[in-house]
């Protein structure tokens, strides 16, 4: 499994906003996007997801199980700053629409309530997303990369307001699915304590350069 991003610049308006970026994960591995506000992580992250179309370049997802090159975005979970599910329906509700929506039939995710068992949310499920802490329903988020299975996660700043105790849960999260073959993309300001990570430092229209988390 290999995701490859060649060349890519980006616009957004009438700006540019990087280009030339390039990088290579392959199963196993993560790259985490580094720089400061406006450098354009989460532009990148859109590109790569399928949502933004690149000015310029090529993003691609090979997957040893089928016999053509597909955009990443198909086969991503993509979790944005805000956490995509509807405040009137309950927990249960908003994540078997992900898991229905998402699912893949040749790889299942885990059912709801070992998700939110995952995320140390058990037992709330019944609630309407509306009614729960903000931290409360950014770990519902993290439970829908669980309920439905996608090999790539692309996640935007998704720690940010969450106490130490989410960020150590997400880092658990991230280096299971890793252990397991999965591809992770996330911008972050602060690391997520990964180990053996690639960095890649966004500044902007001046383009990238690559470093190491030790
Ligand atoms: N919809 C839009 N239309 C026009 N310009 C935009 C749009 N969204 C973002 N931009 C601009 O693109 C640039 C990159 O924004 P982006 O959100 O990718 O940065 P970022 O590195 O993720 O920032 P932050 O760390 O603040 O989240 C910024 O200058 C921003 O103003």
């Amino acid at each position: 499994m290999h995701l490859t991003a060649e060349n890519l610049a980006a616009r957004r308006g009438e700006d540019l906003i990087f280009v030339n970026i390039s990088f290579h994960l392959a199963a196993g591995e993560a790259l985490v996007l580094t720089g400061r506000n406006g450098s354009g992580k989460s532009t990148l992250l859109r590109v790569v997801a399928g949502l933004l179309r690149p000015e310029k370049g090529t993003v691609i997802f090979r997957d040893e199980g089928s016999p053509q090159d597909r955009h990443p975005g198909e086969a991503s979970h993509y979790l944005g700053h805000r956490n995509a599910m509807k405040n009137e329906l309950t927990v249960v509700e908003n994540l078997d629409f992900w898991r229905s929506f998402l699912g893949n039939p040749n790889a299942a995710g885990l059912p709801i309530e070992d998700a939110a068992e995952a995320v140390g949310l058990s037992g709330i499920t019944h609630l309407p997303f509306g009614y729960l802490s903000a931290g409360q329903q950014r770990r519902f988020a993290f439970a829908k990369l669980l309920v439905a299975h996608r090999p790539i996660w692309i996640l935007d700043e998704p720690t940010a307001a969450l106490d130490a105790s989410a960020d150590r849960l997400l880092a658990g999260l991230i280096e299971t699915h890793l252990a397991e073959g999965g591809i992770v993309l996330a911008a972050t300001h602060q690391p997520l304590g990964l180990k053996n990570v690639q960095e890649l430092k966004m500044t902007g229209f001046a383009g990238a350069d690559h470093g190491v988390w030790g």
